[in-house]
């Protein structure tokens, strides 16, 4: 695409088309979004992080996260699509330009770039990151297993060719580690949303009602909702534990479509749809955390 006007969020993209399309978006916006590189994944590509802001220093801020799963396509589409939506509705729409004129916004769309350039070359269904697990044939640790919260606790598996390999150590991961230290340097992170596919569940401790009717209002997309433990089951070293724990209440996982026909494979012709739907719930989380 020659701009983000005509980029294609109806499909799904390349690692290298995510990146393009970072880079035209900072270069079409230069006084509202830049890209920070928060660190390496590794095999050695940036972990791009957009942000949204229109000043001030060291703002309150959401951080949204698509990807960490590199199979669940639809996340990244979506994170994609998100980034669009924020350049264009700020200034057009009250609540959007309310929020960013006191918060910050960041978002990292290729949360494991290693997972998803492999799900392009080799394995479409691969999940976790591509790190080589010495001793083992077995390569790879589940991104939402390595997180300092409940390390190694049940719902975990200590074997490096499980899905749900949680890793050596908490941590162990760049593209863990490198989101740990950015909200442990930010510190002033209010709302941390991270984004999964598939099985529409909204997923915390804490609801304040709103999302239920967002998420099903646009195309009557039924999403469960409730804490880990009641939606879907135990998941120890995942994400929202752990940014729970720094003290982020506002912390969410989205499961997008579908509930499983298609599942991972979800077809492209819903990515705007499901897009649209989740934006809603996003809008939300957003306006509740700037206003509390
Ligand atoms: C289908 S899936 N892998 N996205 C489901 C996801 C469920 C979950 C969400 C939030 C916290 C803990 C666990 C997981 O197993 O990592
Ligand atoms: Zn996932």
């Amino acid at each position: 695409a020659k701009n983000t006007d005509s980029f294609d969020f109806a499909n799904y993209h390349t690692l290298e088309e995510i990146y393009s399309f970072q880079d035209m978006l900072v270069a079409e916006n230069p006084n509202f979004v830049s890209k920070i590189v928060i660190g390496q994944s590794y095999e050695g590509r940036p972990l791009n992080v957009l942000k949204f802001s229109t000043g001030g220093t060291n703002r309150p801020a959401i951080w949204i996260d698509t990807g960490i799963h590199s199979r669940e396509w639809v996340t990244q589409a979506s994170g994609l699509w998100f980034a669009k939506k924020i350049v264009t509705d700020y200034g057009t729409d009250p609540a959007l330009t309310a929020i960013l004129s006191q918060m910050d916004i960041f978002l990292e769309i290729a949360t494991n770039p290693d997972g998803y350039a492999f799900t392009h070359s080799s394995n479409r269904m691969w999940r976790k990151t591509r790190k080589p697990n010495p001793g083992s044939s077995c390569v790879g640790v589940d991104p939402n297993r390595n997180w300092d919260a409940g390390f190694g606790e049940p719902g975990a598996s200590s074997s490096p060719c499980s899905e749900t390999y949680r890793g050596p150590s908490a941590h162990s991961e760049s593209e863990v580690k490198s989101i740990v230290d950015f909200v442990k340097s930010h510190g002033n992170i209010k709302a941390f949303i991270s984004i999964h596919s598939y099985s529409q569940m909204l997923i915390s401790y804490i609801f304040f009602g709103l999302c239920q009717n967002d998420l099903t209002s646009l195309y009557g997309t039924k999403y469960t909702y409730g804490s880990i433990i009641d939606t879907i089951y135990q998941a120890s070293g995942n994400t929202i534990d752990w940014t729970y724990e720094q003290g982020i209440k506002y912390s969410y996982t989205f499961e997008l479509r579908d509930e499983g026909r298609y599942g991972f494979l979800l077809p492209a012709s819903q990515i705007i749809p499901n897009a649209q739907e989740t934006w809603l719930a996003l809008m939300s989380i957003m306006d509740h955390t700037s206003k509390n």
